[in-house]
């Protein structure tokens, strides 16, 4: 008896301790955990701009006045004069074009709704997170052409990457190399080579810009003050001039080998084309066994060229992405990866710290799939003639966003948590790891598992890989679009995940900018053709979007999706009123009509709020001006040409592709720019609309004045036209100044001016024909 009560005082008394034990565990844990996410509360914070309120109240206002336009100019249709089927077909144009500046508009108004601004403290981060706890970090520079992409840049790229302030073991760079170049192969192993001393360097002088290229051609770098700094310029020379001699060769030849080895590894290059190649990895620094000059470890570095084959399409830039993205999950696999593009540098290097305020974050990393910088850019000249800062896309629209879901992904300066690419959101609360692999390179010292890991990693990134799976579609980068970019951030953002938009006040990345007309125009329309493939897809975000995202997550892709739109009411607007002019028919309402002030707000007020962001965004008025330029230039080439090509192409009768900005630029060309003059100079079929816009706006407005004058027309009843006409001339005086004025060799091609002239002749003749002597 008395043993049983024993047996019972002891299992009573176990069953209470441990209780007890297990009770203040949990409580122990509770605590931890909320002080935890105390101390990551101080990490970062977000706050709704003061000006939302008069936003809404613009908004409204605005809307009541578009109603009233569109009532106006029904009414207008409605009106007896309507019988005159001329002046019938120039209203319902003009209506048209309204009805789409409408659309455009309301889906504007969604980035307007609820713009943020946010700010992390990095420092913060080390009291929080010790640094054997940082995950790892996966880097992927993209590059595709030597020759546009000049390797000194690319690899000047990657080294400001592997000097990120971050524990090196950690830290992995990829470069894809899509041109398959043995220049670009060569390039990093002469970086690889001068990382060792590079890394340090930096290190040891808290050197903020770690773009070797960047930082020796920047003024404003202190390097003479170190005794060792000569060294390294000269060594940085050197290296210079291997690849570009390399480069002007056109081949790497025998005597820049050093080592045998090095020599057999090029011996691969012989018969192989861009197009055609087996694929080729190769490890250049490895963190567990390479050390810098100073003995501390280096970073990885891993030379990546997928397998190409003319038979199967390559996805471009997402393709190179999602190789990357299998091969470093073989390798390395960290839980954390940033995409980059050759051509945009990191500006600060303790960026990924930054980033990681948010990713570490417990409270938000269910959700979060990506941390977006904005793409900033280095010398574009005073006033951004070719307005390449593109202001509104990266950074006054992104701050709406980040008010409902998070930016759009841009395609480069983005980390994302590696698992994003792979499920839904709302699984782990950290950033463990979802991809499947776990032997990596990291951690095994057998060569021979290097080698069966390195035979995984090629049979990866062959492109017979993807064939029957969801790899573009479900999983890793989208495909389907040629703006890769934005719809990968937009089918994150439908299937319920959210970003960030992190805007710190040094540039986090800083690259260059298209500078000549021709390839801003061209890559206006790359993008154009990508939007419309997504505006006429399944997932259009009219319909998919504003289901699966939100009503205004939805607006705003649509905004971009629809961008080639624009084209409607720009070219309307553009020679429309001004043909009428020339034929005396009026389009809208006189001075002494009371509707006149409705259309004179309308044009107040859209210009007076979109030059208000500008400068509340800390751009100035002639930024701003340019800007506006910009976007009707396109509005009568990129978009025009884009959705025409993108007709072909879903047609079947022509295919597009993803046509690189080029990245160099003669001398001359760039004084032009520097000194703020357009660049023409190439016979580009794009110039041609912008000199047809251009020649007949200044001639309806000299015909229209002269008529005023001689009291053909009335001013009165006219003035609106005479306006439309003058704006449009003040914003083509470079296109005057490139046909008639110039004689550098930035102008005009006299071809082109020909051309335009004659088409505007031709379109001129054809409107007298059709309208002339109908007067409304
Ligand atoms: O087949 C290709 C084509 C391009 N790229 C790389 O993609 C990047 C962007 O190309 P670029 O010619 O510089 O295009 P941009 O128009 O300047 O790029 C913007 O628009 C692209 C989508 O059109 C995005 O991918 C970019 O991130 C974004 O900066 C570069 O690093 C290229 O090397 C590839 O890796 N493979
Ligand atoms: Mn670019």
């Amino acid at each position: 008896m008395g043993s049983t009560i024993e047996v019972w005082v002891l299992r009573r008394y176990i069953k209470t301790t441990c209780l007890h034990y297990f009770r203040s565990y949990l409580v122990k844990e509770k605590k931890e955990k909320e002080k935890q996410k105390k101390k990551m509360k101080g990490l970062h914070t977000l706050k709704p701009e003061p000006f939302i309120p008069f936003n809404r109240f613009h908004a409204l206002l605005y809307s009541i006045a578009i109603l009233a336009l569109v009532f106006n100019r029904c009414s207008s249709l409605m009106n007896n004069n309507t019988s005159n089927g001329v002046a019938f077909f120039m209203f319902s144009f003009l209506l048209l074009a309204e009805l789409v500046f409408a659309l455009q508009w309301v889906t504007g108004q969604a980035f307007k709704w609820r713009p943020v601004r946010r700010r992390e403290w990095p420092e913060r981060l080390c009291e929080v997170v010790e640094e054997k706890q940082l995950p790892k970090l996966d880097v992927f520079v993209c590059t595709a052409d030597p020759y546009k992409e000049p390797p000194v840049r690319v690899l000047s790229t990657a080294l400001s990457a592997m000097a990120f302030e971050y524990p090196a073991e950690k830290l992995s760079v990829y470069v894809s190399d899509d041109g398959c170049s043995e220049l670009t192969m060569f390039a990093f192993m002469e970086a690889a080579r001068f990382a060792r001393h590079w890394l340090p360097f930096c290190k040891d002088n808290n050197i903020l810009v770690r773009s070797p290229e960047a930082y020796f051609n920047g003024s404003n770098h202190s390097y003479c003050s170190d005794a060792s700094s000569p060294n390294i310029k000269i060594m940085y020379q050197n290296m210079k001039e291997r690849v570009e001699s390399s480069m002007e060769r056109g081949f790497v030849s025998e005597d820049m080998l050093t080592s045998e080895e090095d020599s057999q590894l090029f011996m691969k290059w012989k018969g192989f084309t861009r197009r055609d190649h087996p694929s080729v990895i190769q490890i250049l620094l490895e963190s567990s066994k390479d050390r810098d000059v100073s003995g501390a470890q280096l970073p990885n570095l891993v030379y990546l060229s997928r397998e190409k084959s003319s038979t199967t399409p390559h996805n471009f830039k997402a393709g190179a992405l999602n190789a990357l993205l299998r091969v470093s999950g073989l390798m390395t696999n960290a839980p954390v990866i940033l995409t980059m593009d050759c051509d945009m540098y990191s500006n600060d290097p303790r960026t990924p710290l930054r980033a990681l305020c948010y990713l570490l974050d417990p409270k938000i990393t269910p959700e979060l799939a990506y941390v977006q910088f904005p793409q900033c850019f280095q010398g574009i000249n005073h006033k951004d003639i070719y307005a390449s800062e593109i202001k509104r896309l990266f950074q006054i629209n992104a701050q709406g966003f980040d008010g409902l879901c998070g930016p759009n992904y841009v395609g480069t300066g983005c980390f994302f948590p590696r698992r994003c690419f792979f499920s839904l959101p709302g699984s782990p609360s950290s950033l463990e790891d979802v991809a499947t692999s776990t032997t990596t390179i990291t951690g095994v010292d057998e060569s021979e598992e290097i080698s069966s890991i390195l035979q995984k990693a090629h049979e990866a990134a062959s492109c017979r890989y993807e064939h029957g799976t969801k790899w573009g579609f479900s999983i890793g980068f989208r495909y389907e679009s040629v703006v890769e970019d934005f719809n990968t951030g937009y089918s994150l953002h439908c299937k319920g995940w959210r970003s960030v938009f992190c805007n710190p006040e040094r540039s986090a990345f800083l690259g260059d900018v298209a500078m000549n007309l021709n390839d801003v125009l061209s890559q206006g329309k790359r993008w154009c053709v990508g939007l419309l493939e997504v505006a006429f897809s399944r997932h259009c975000p009219l319909t998919f979007g504003t289901k699966n995202a939100s009503l205004l997550v939805g607006l705003c892709y649509a905004y971009y999706a629809l961008w080639w739109i624009w084209f409607i009411p720009i070219t309307t607007y553009a020679l429309l009123p001004q043909l009428a002019l020339i034929n005396h028919i009026p389009l809208f309402p006189k001075i002494s009509d009371p509707w006149f002030y409705l259309y004179a707000y309308l044009f107040i007020a859209a210009y007076a709020q979109d030059l208000t962001e500008f400068i509340i965004g800390g751009s100035t008025f002639w930024k701003w001006w340019n800007d506006q330029r910009m976007w009707m230039m396109r509005g009568v080439t990129s978009f025009i040409f884009g959705s025409i090509e993108f007709t072909l192409q879903s047609l079947g009768i022509s295919t597009s592709g993803f046509l690189v900005t080029n990245k160099v630029m003669g001398d001359e060309q760039s004084e032009r720019y520097k000194k703020g003059m357009f660049e023409f100079g190439v016979a580009s079929p794009l110039f041609v609309p912008l000199g047809i816009v251009a020649i007949v706006n200044l001639s309806s407005f000299v015909v229209g004045f002269a008529e005023v004058l001689r009291k053909e027309v009335s001013f009165d009843e006219m003035f609106v036209q005479l306006f439309i006409s003058g704006f449009v001339m003040v914003n083509s005086w470079p296109i005057y100044e490139a046909m008639f004025l110039r004689k550098d060799g930035g102008r005009m091609p006299k071809m082109i001016t020909i051309l335009a002239i004659c088409m505007t002749l031709l379109l001129v003749s054809l409107s007298l024909f059709l309208f002339g002597g109908s007067v409304v």
